[in-house]
């Protein structure tokens, strides 16, 4: 199940907020200009499943999201527990950076998690199966995907060059939660 904690970015260890309501996600998250949807999955795939596969299953979808927003540029995060690069995948994410590209994903499989740095607050997004998500360019964030990594998403990109990583160098990111999986049902 998808979920939205909100901290002060003095006290990781007491959110002010803690739901699993998909409206009020998307409603605490339109304050700060992120866009949160959850839409019903068209096909079930298997975190790990290639990109040809999930570009055939979400082929719609995919589409209609390009046609709408201008994107140039579509590609797949997709990996498995197994995958003996997993360390290395979940490293590259951990500390607190931002894009000049929105960041936007849909979840097809699996989770991970997406922790923002906005204005004194710290917003931790589980993402699950079937959720849309729209970052804006700039903010800072980091995203966990956990030490057995499972999900599949798909990236959509303005111009892929602006997807490159500044990191900030902070240590924001170690002092929040890492992403518990048992906690995605
Ligand atoms: C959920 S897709 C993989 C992670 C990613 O693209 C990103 O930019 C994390 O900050
Ligand atoms: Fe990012
Ligand atoms: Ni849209």
């Amino acid at each position: 199940m998808s979920r939205l904690r909100i901290f002060d970015e003095g006290q990781p260890d007491q959110p002010i907020l803690n739901t699993a309501d998909a409206a009020s996600i998307a409603a605490e998250l339109d304050r700060i200009g992120v866009r949160f949807e959850q839409w019903q999955p068209r096909a079930d795939v298997q975190p790990g499943a290639s990109q040809e596969e999930i570009f055939a299953a979400f082929r719609e979808d995919i589409d209609r999201v390009v046609a709408e927003h201008g994107f140039t540029t579509v590609d797949v995060a997709s990996i498995a527990p197994d995958n003996p690069n997993r360390e290395a995948a979940r490293a590259k994410f951990l500390d607190e950076h931002f894009h000049i590209e929105d960041e936007v994903r849909l979840f097809v499989a699996g989770a991970g998690q997406f922790t923002l740095h906005v204005e004194g607050r710290v917003y931790e997004v589980l993402c699950t199966k079937g959720d849309y998500i729209a970052v804006p360019d700039r903010t800072l964030h980091w995203f966990d995907m956990g030490p057995e990594p499972a999900f599949v998403a798909i990236r959509f990109f303005k111009d892929p060059e602006g997807w490159v990583g500044h990191f900030t160098g902070t240590d924001w990111a170690a002092r929040f939660p890492r992403y518990e999986p048992e906690s995605a049902a």
